[in-house]
C-alpha cells in the first residue's frame, strides 16, 4: 500500500512552494478579510525555514490545516434597549485550534467586530497561548454591539442574550471565554451569571477574568500591561538602556494600558502621553495615574478630561497623533493597525529604541519592517502581550483546583512565564538564523509545539 509520506514525496514541492500555495488557497477562501490575511502573511512569512527543516509538516498539512477554524459560530444576538425597542447584534466565536488544550481567547464588544477580526485574532492566539507554555488552544470571539453611551442594564441584557447562545458551545474542558476590548469584569460578571443559571452549575473554569470573590485569579486584571512591561525589561536586561530613567508613551487608556502604565512607572520610567479613541493626553512631568484610573476604570470618561485636573498637560483631539510625541519606549496598547508604515517613520525619526506590543496586531506589516530595518528592538504581540492569558490558565488550574493563590505567587508566575516565552523565542530566532527577530523567533516557537501536537493526533 503506499503510504501518505509517499504519495507525498512524489510532489517534492519545496518549502516556499508550499507556504504559497497555502496562502493562495487562503486568499481564495478569505476574499476581503485584510485583518485576517495580514495577520496569516505576517506568520508565513516565518514559517518557510521550519518546513525545511520538518519536511513530516508539509506531510501532515499542518499549514492548511492550523490556518482554517475548526468552527466558526455566528449567532444573533436580540435584545431590548432602555426604550423598549428590539436591537439585533451579530455574535461571534471562533474555535480556532483545540491541539494543545481547550480552546482559549477573549470576547471583544466593539463596533468593528466582524468574521476577518474575531479570525486574525482567533488564528494569533493559537500561537500565544502555545508560547505561554500553558495547555490552552486557540479562540476568540464577541460582537459588532458597542458598548459606547449604553446603560448597564442595556450591557446588561445585551450579555445575557449573547451567552444564552454561546452557552451551547463552551465549556470548561471545551473552550474558555475571557474579556478583550469593551469586555471588562462587569461583563463577564453578567455573562457567568447568565451561564450558571442556563446550566443549572457552578462551573468557576467557564471564564476567566472573573471577580476573585467567585473564582478569579488574584492579578489577571494586572497581567496583560505588567506581562508586557515584564518582557521588554527581560530584552533590555542583554542591552546598554533600562527601563528606569527612560521615556514611554502608552497608546490607550483600557485594562492593557494602564497596568502597562503602572509597570512602567514602578520600573522607574516616566510615562508621558496616553490616549482613547477620540484624542490623547500629553503631559510631559509623566501622567498621573490614578487620575486616568478614576476617569477610566470608575467614571467612565473621556481622558479628555485629565486636563481638567492636571492644567499644566496637553490635550490633543487626534488618537493617532500620540506616535509624534518622542520617546524612548513605544507601547501601542490600544487596537489593530494603529501604527502604519508612516507612523513608524516618526517614531524612528524622533529616536524610538523599543517598540512593545501589548495590543494585538497592532502595527501593520510596513511598519513592522521599518522598525526592524532601523534596528529598534520590537517586541511581537503574540509573545509580549501573553501575559493576560497566561494567567487566564493560572485562573483556569485554581479553579480546577479549588483553591486560590496570593498575589505573589501569581506575580511570580507570571514573571517566570514572560522571561521564558523571551528565551524561547530568541533561542528559536537563533536556531533559525534569524537571531534577535523576535518576530520570527516567536512564530516559530508557537507554531512548532501546535504542529507537533497535531502531527502526534493525526489528520483530524
Ligand atoms: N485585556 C486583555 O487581557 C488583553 C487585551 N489584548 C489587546 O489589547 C488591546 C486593548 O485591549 P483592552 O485594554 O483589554 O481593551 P479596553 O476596552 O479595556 O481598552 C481599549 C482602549 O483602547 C482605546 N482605543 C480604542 N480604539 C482606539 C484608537 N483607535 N486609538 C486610541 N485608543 C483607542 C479605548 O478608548 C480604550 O481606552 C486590544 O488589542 C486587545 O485585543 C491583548 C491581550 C490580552
Ligand atoms: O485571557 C484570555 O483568555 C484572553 C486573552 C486575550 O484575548 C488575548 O490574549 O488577546
Amino acid at each position: 500500500m503506499t503510504t501518505l509520506n509517499e504519495v507525498l514525496q512524489e510532489e517534492k514541492k519545496t518549502a516556499k512552494e508550499y507556504v504559497n500555495e497555502v496562502y493562495e488557497t487562503v486568499q481564495k477562501r478569505n476574499p476581503n478579510e485584510h485583518e485576517f490575511l495580514q495577520a496569516v502573511k505576517e506568520i508565513f512569512n516565518s514559517l518557510v525555514p521550519v518546513f525545511v527543516n520538518h519536511p513530516k509538516y508539509m506531510d501532515y498539512g499542518i499549514l492548511d490545516r492550523i490556518v482554517e477554524p475548526e468552527r466558526l459560530i455566528t449567532f444573533r444576538v436580540p435584545w431590548v434597549d432602555d426604550l423598549g425597542r428590539v436591537q439585533v447584534n451579530r455574535g461571534f466565536r471562533v474555535q480556532y485550534n483545540s491541539a494543545i488544550g481547550p480552546y482559549k481567547g477573549g470576547l471583544r464588544f466593539h463596533p468593528s467586530v466582524n468574521a476577518s477580526i474575531v479570525k486574525f485574532l482567533g488564528f494569533e492566539q493559537i500561537f500565544k497561548n502555545s508560547l505561554t507554555g500553558q495547555p490552552i488552544g486557540g479562540g476568540k470571539g464577541g460582537s459588532d454591539f458597542d458598548p459606547k453611551g449604553k446603560s448597564e442594564l442595556e450591557i446588561m441584557r445585551f450579555t445575557q442574550s449573547f451567552m444564552t447562545e454561546l452557552s451551547q458551545y463552551i465549556g470548561p474542558d471545551i473552550d474558555v471565554p475571557a474579556g478583550d476590548i469593551g469586555v471588562g469584569s462587569r461583563e463577564i460578571g453578567f455573562m457567568f451569571g447568565q451561564y450558571k443559571k442556563i446550566r443549572g452549575s457552578f462551573e468557576a473554569g467557564v471564564l476567566t477574568g472573573k471577580g476573585i470573590e467567585y473564582g478569579g485569579s488574584i492579578a489577571r486584571q494586572e497581567a496583560t500591561g505588567y506581562g508586557t512591561v515584564y518582557f521588554i525589561n527581560e530584552m533590555l536586561k542583554d542591552q546598554d538602556f533600562a527601563l528606569k530613567g527612560s521615556t514611554v508613551v502608552v497608546s490607550g487608556s483600557g485594562n492593557v494600558s494602564i497596568y502597562a502604565i503602572e509597570k512602567a512607572i514602578q520600573f522607574g520610567a516616566r510615562v508621558v502621553a496616553c490616549s482613547d479613541s477620540d484624542g490623547f493626553i500629553y503631559d510631559k512631568n509623566g501622567i498621573n495615574l490614578d487620575t486616568v484610573k478614576r476617569l477610566k476604570e470608575v467614571e467612565t470618561k473621556r481622558i479628555s478630561e485629565y486636563v481638567d485636573v492636571h492644567p499644566d498637560a496637553e490635550y490633543f483631539e487626534d488618537c493617532t497623533g500620540i506616535w509624534s510625541i518622542p520617546c524612548d519606549i513605544a507601547l501601542p496598547c490600544a487596537t489593530q493597525n494603529e501604527i502604519d508604515e508612516a507612523t513608524a517613520k516618526v517614531l524612528v525619526a524622533n529616536g524610538v529604541k523599543v517598540v512593545g506590543e501589548g495590543a494585538n496586531m497592532p502595527s501593520t506589516l510596513g511598519a513592522i519592517t521599518i522598525f526592524q530595518n532601523s534596528n529598534v528592538l520590537f517586541a511581537p504581540a503574540k509573545a509580549a502581550n501573553a501575559g493576560g492569558v497566561a494567567v487566564s490558565s493560572l485562573e483556569m488550574a485554581q479553579n480546577s483546583g479549588k483553591t486560590s493563590w496570593s498575589f505573589e505567587e501569581v506575580d511570580g508566575k507570571l514573571q517566570e512565564i514572560m522571561t521564558n516565552i523571551y528565551q524561547n523565542c530568541m533561542q528559536a530566532a537563533d536556531e533559525y538564523g534569524v537571531p534577535g527577530n523576535l518576530v520570527a523567533g516567536a512564530n516559530i516557537a508557537g507554531f512548532t509545539k501546535v504542529a507537533d501536537a497535531m502531527v502526534a493526533q493525526g489528520i483530524i
